[in-house]
């Protein structure tokens, strides 16, 4: 069953077709293109012309099937093929990860010595055992020409099979499929490479059970699941009455298993008792948007690692993430623990500087960034309906409206984020007051300092 794409899901291009340069239709630099996203026929300006519809009008590149030696059958280029080139879409019937399970080990106990099952998302499978394309055939190399990739394919995930590397004429392709198998039993890789992993899916997770089907009811997001930055290790700090920012702990940053921060659903921004906004509860890292310093915490919110990843599309989210199978290290049960986080405040840092005009600056900027960070929260409660009905949906991404209030949600909060602490930097560096700089203690000097570089972290 197809979906059916939603007009306001519709991603248009700006490419426009001239006759006079029959490049300038959509092609590799068309702003779809570059999202993996296939343009819609009677959306697209450049119509009968647009290139960005391959696998609409299967548009691929020539091929020949061939017996190989000990691999069973094989697929061989029938033309030269470059680079990045499309060259054919894996085919086949689209099943759920449990019929996919039940498949797989049916097929096993049959005797079937081919697997042809490949993950299309988190929930879905594509089975090519029975029904499928040609590119059923192409086998498995440690040092492959060819690799896969997802499109999205009027508001659907498809996946094709797209050149690593200019390939000749007569050349056998061959993709890797270590990372993604489902073929049950241990089998010799005969590739060849000098590189061979010995056996196929030798880095494959297979069939185990962290796949996770989205169900009503499930847990996965409740507040209880999403663990939190313990800084139980962390030096107490003076904690400032009202705006606070953490300082990151090393052991995260240096720590790439440690997964995402989690997101800002789970932060309530409140009124303090000056009017201003404060994070409550165990989250207070949320309001200082730390992931962009690259730091990380033990578990992310999928969903919105969705909107993350798909900003890069390619491969994206194929089957489990990673961080889906780790288990959160904090969890809100270790409440206790986050009272004990070592805050730098950003107030004293503003009362340092001498100039009254820049302590004003400094905290218009700040009042700035915590407006950018508590819009970015709300807008996420607001998407997070659509998030989850795409994820019942077995989309890899949301919608581009979604996507794109996000996105500028986001960078409005980096840019404010960027002019709070630029405002520090430039009234260290160049205080517009030099008399007053002067009367500046120098221990406040050192002070000052050590806060910036702990807040530019
Ligand atoms: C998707 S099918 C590829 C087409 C298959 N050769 C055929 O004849 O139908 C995957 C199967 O091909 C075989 N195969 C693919 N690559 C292989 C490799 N590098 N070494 C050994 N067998 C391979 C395995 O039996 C695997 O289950």
């Amino acid at each position: 069953m197809h979906k059916k794409l939603k007009e306001e899901d519709i991603a248009i291009c700006e490419c426009k077709y001239d006759p006079c340069n029959p490049e300038s239709a959509c092609g590799e630099s068309c702003l779809n293109a570059l999202t993996n996203t296939e343009c819609t026929p009677g959306y697209c300006r450049c119509d009968q012309h647009c290139m960005n519809q391959k696998f609409q009008k299967c548009e691929y590149a020539k091929t020949k099937l061939f017996k190989t030696e000990g691999r069973g059958w094989g697929l061989q280029a029938d033309q030269n093929i470059k680079a990045g080139e499309f060259i054919i879409e894996y085919c086949g019937e689209v099943i759920s990860s449990d019929v996919a399970k039940r498949r797989s080990h049916a097929y096993e106990a049959q005797g079937l010595k081919d697997a042809y099952i490949i993950s299309l998302n988190s929930n879905y499978f594509i089975d090519a055992t029975k029904k499928g394309s040609i590119a059923r055939f192409i086998n498995h190399s440690c040092e492959p020409n060819c690799e896969t990739r997802k499109w999205t394919v009027l508001g659907e995930t498809r996946v094709g099979i797209f050149a690593k590397i200019d390939i000749a004429v007569g050349t056998e392709l061959a993709y890797d499929y270590n990372f993604e198998w489902y073929g049950g039993v241990t089998v010799r890789c005969l590739c060849g490479a000098a590189n061979c992993s010995l056996f196929l899916g030798a880095k494959s997770q297979g069939f185990q059970d962290y796949y996770h089907v989205w169900e009503d009811g499930d847990e996965r997001y409740t507040v209880e699941n999403i663990p939190l930055y313990d800084s139980a290790e962390d030096e107490p700090f003076p904690k400032p009455a009202s705006t606070e920012v953490p300082v990151k702990d090393e052991s995260l940053v240096n720590d790439p298993a440690a997964g995402q921060k989690s997101l800002a659903s789970d932060v309530k921004l409140e009124q303090d008792v000056t009017g201003k906004s404060v994070a409550t509860d165990n989250n207070k890292e949320m309001e200082f948007g730390l992931e962009e310093s690259g730091q990380v915490f033990p578990q992310t919110n999928a969903m919105i690692s969705r909107i993350r990843s798909n900003s890069t599309c390619r491969n994206y989210n194929i089957g489990p993430s990673p961080s889906s199978k780790k288990r959160p290290q904090h969890t809100v049960n270790q409440k206790s623990k986050t009272s004990s986080k070592k805050y730098v405040s950003s107030k004293p840092v503003a009362e340092l500087f001498a100039s009254k005009q820049a302590q004003e600056e400094i905290r218009r900027y700040e009042e700035l960034k915590n407006k950018a960070v508590s819009e970015l929260n709300l807008l996420y409660d607001e998407i997070r309906p659509a998030i989850e009905e795409h994820e019942r949906d077995s989309q890899d991404s949301v919608s581009t409206s979604v996507a794109e209030k996000w996105i500028q949600a986001t960078c409005s909060k980096w840019k404010a984020e960027f002019d709070f602490s630029f405002s520090i930097i430039k009234n260290v560096m160049c205080p517009s007051n030099a008399a007053a700089q002067e009367r500046l203690n120098p221990s406040s000097v050192d002070d000052a300092h050590n806060e910036i570089k702990y807040l530019m972290n």
